[in-house]
């Protein structure tokens, strides 16, 4: 049963009334020629009519609201044009106008003010199914637009939406957070339309506070939960990351699921651009162009690809060279952010190297992996120095949303005269290039979360292990059909997310078992074919 959320107001306030779907209405209220299969058709040409984005995303959170069922077979059947406007780039809009498009409540907001009472917060939230995934952002980094404070609720409403529509969550078992901790940027502070409280974030010490009594809370309410961490700044993404992975089923999607993406498409890159030079694939070199918490959360999953191909554990931490707004990363460079230490490099200690084409030219990058925010920055001269040292460059500009890409596809394929191995955090449309049509990967932590989710809380894990990410990864990197690799493609087909997200919770299934983690006692020793059996039942399909 859906769950209506009805707003009403009273006395300049405004109440929710909590109200089951409503029956099927008598005969004579509703057009005698309504069925359900052209009504999804009169839907999808609706959408079809508006002409921008942002009103493409307001139709689609209406039609979600009345109709999920229609909403969600619509998307599973035009997955990739869905895709970009319930989520990114779209989303990124949505947040940025949240105070201004808002319609109605979604979701839950638990505010710095409720400190010391939050208990009673999480309890508002109707259960009429048990809460078993929520999306939990506080909003200090939504994509890479910055701190938006409330207005990042539409992200935790979008990453739920695929685990609803890509993993076949219940809806009703989802639970979309936005934490109110105040926000740094004025212009909100000061329009008269924003949602959130008008102050300033709260000290690291009093969010520290909040943070472990809103995670015990949750853990009490939904014992059965597994919490996402999303678009947390990146000091606050590692340190509550670190702090809560061993208490409770915790991920953070930009560290772990961005990592296990990214490894995925690299690793079928890489089998490419070995193939075409014919260097070994453990000799790849890889050049980080942004050293936040989705940078090093990547590098930290590529030092498995590594280690699987052989290297020592140091060997692997060696093919890593980073760039941040200051240059290269290096020990002699002076104080570095905790987590760039791991990678800053020791051989290197002359004067700062800030020119990212010098930067190529000395570390000999086989791939160039863009997570910084700075739009355009892999220039035509970057592209073709990658290109003129490597027969295939792998180039994954992979911030987003689409305008704060590092490169556009058109000008990776244009300057590596169709060379390019390529992948971008938000989607590009495919290029035809001397005859051939080239297809861009989108390397995405969508493809990753949803299935890391099912696993979890299909297996009752009581955490989310490196081990369950990384073979959430390489099921990705193996789920490519023949067909899918004679286009070349890095990424499978993401038409086909409801059957890589039921391969993918297997493997972390699999891997929370290896690793004892696991708590759904009836699904060991079932083997491959009967856990899949298992995850296909309990997935949800809109009717
Ligand atoms: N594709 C995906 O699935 C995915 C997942 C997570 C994050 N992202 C994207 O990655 C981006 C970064 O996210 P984050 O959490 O790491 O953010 P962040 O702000 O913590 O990191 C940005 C990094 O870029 C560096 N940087 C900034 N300006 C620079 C410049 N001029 N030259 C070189 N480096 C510069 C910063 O020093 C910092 O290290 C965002 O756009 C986000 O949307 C993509
Ligand atoms: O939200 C996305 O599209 C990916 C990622 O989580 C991000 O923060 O950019
Ligand atoms: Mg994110």
């Amino acid at each position: 049963m859906t769950i209506i959320l009805t707003p009403y107001w009273t006395n300049g306030v405004q109440k929710i009334k909590v109200m089951p779907q409503p029956p099927k209405p008598k005969h004579g209220l509703v057009p005698p020629a309504l069925d359900a299969s052209t009504h999804a058709l009169r839907c999808l040409n609706q959408l079809r009519s508006k002409t921008s984005g942002i009103e493409k995303y307001i139709y689609l959170s209406a039609l979600k609201d009345r109709d999920p069922d229609v909403f969600y077979k619509l998307c599973l059947q035009n997955m990739s044009e869905f895709t970009p406007i319930i989520y990114t780039p779209t989303v990124g809009d949505a947040c940025l106008q949240y105070s201004h498009i808002y319609r109605r409540p979604e979701g839950l907001f638990v505010s710095i003010k409720d400190k010391g009472n939050i208990h009673e917060v999480i309890n508002n939230w109707p259960k009429i199914d048990e809460a078993r995934i929520s999306v939990v952002t506080d909003g200090s980094r939504i994509l890479g637009l910055g701190d938006l404070g409330i207005n990042g609720m539409p992200i935790a409403i979008g990453k739920l939406s695929l685990y609803i529509a890509g993993a076949g969550i219940r809806p009703e078992s989802t639970i979309p957070i936005c934490l109110d901790l105040g926000t740094n940027t004025e212009r909100y502070l000061e329009d008269p339309l924003y949602l959130g409280l008008r102050q300033k974030r709260a000290s690291d010490q009093e969010m520290t506070e909040f943070m472990d009594e809103f995670m015990y809370e949750m853990s009490v309410a939904f014992p059965k939960l597994m919490i996402q961490f999303e678009d947390f700044s990146t000091d606050n993404a590692f340190k509550y990351l670190e702090r809560y992975r061993n208490t409770y089923p915790v991920f953070n999607d930009d560290i772990q699921g961005t990592g296990a993406v990214v490894l995925s498409g690299f690793f079928n890159a890489a089998k490419l651009s070995s193939a075409a030079s014919g260097n070994p694939l453990d000799s790849h070199r890889i050049l980080f162009f942004g050293a936040g918490s989705a940078g090093v959360g990547v590098a930290q999953q590529l030092m498995s690809f590594f280690i699987l191909q052989g290297l020592p554990k140091e060997e692997a931490r060696r093919r890593v060279w980073f760039v941040d707004s200051q240059g290269l990363v290096y020990n002699a460079r002076g104080r570095l952010a905790e987590h760039k230490k791991y990678f800053a490099r020791d051989d290197y200690s002359g004067p700062p190297m800030t020119n990212l084409v010098d930067i190529i030219k000395y570390v000999k990058p086989t791939a160039l992996l863009g997570l910084s925010t700075i739009s355009g920055a892999f220039t035509s001269e970057v592209i073709q120095t990658m290109a003129s040292i490597n027969a295939r460059p792998i180039i994954f500009p992979l911030s987003n949303p689409v305008r704060l890409s590092e490169c556009s596809f058109n000008d990776a394929v244009e300057h590596t005269n169709g060379h390019v191995l390529f992948a971008s955090g938000s989607p590009f449309p495919e290029q035809e290039f001397q005859g051939s049509t080239l297809y861009p990967g989108q390397g995405n932590n969508m493809y990753i979360f949803p299935g890391v989710g099912l696993g979890a809380i299909i297996g009752r894990v009581k955490s989310v292990t490196d081990a369950m990410v990384e073979a959430a990864s390489l099921g990705l990197a193996d789920s490519l059909t023949d067909e899918e690799r004679a286009l070349g493609l890095l990424y499978p087909r993401i038409e086909r997310i409801r059957d890589i997200s039921m391969h993918i919770a297997r493997a972390v299934i699999e891997a929370a078992q290896r690793e004892g983690v696991d708590r759904n006692e009836s699904l060991r020793g079932l083997g491959d074919a009967g856990l899949l059996d298992v995850i296909k039942e309990k997935m949800w399909s809109p009717m």
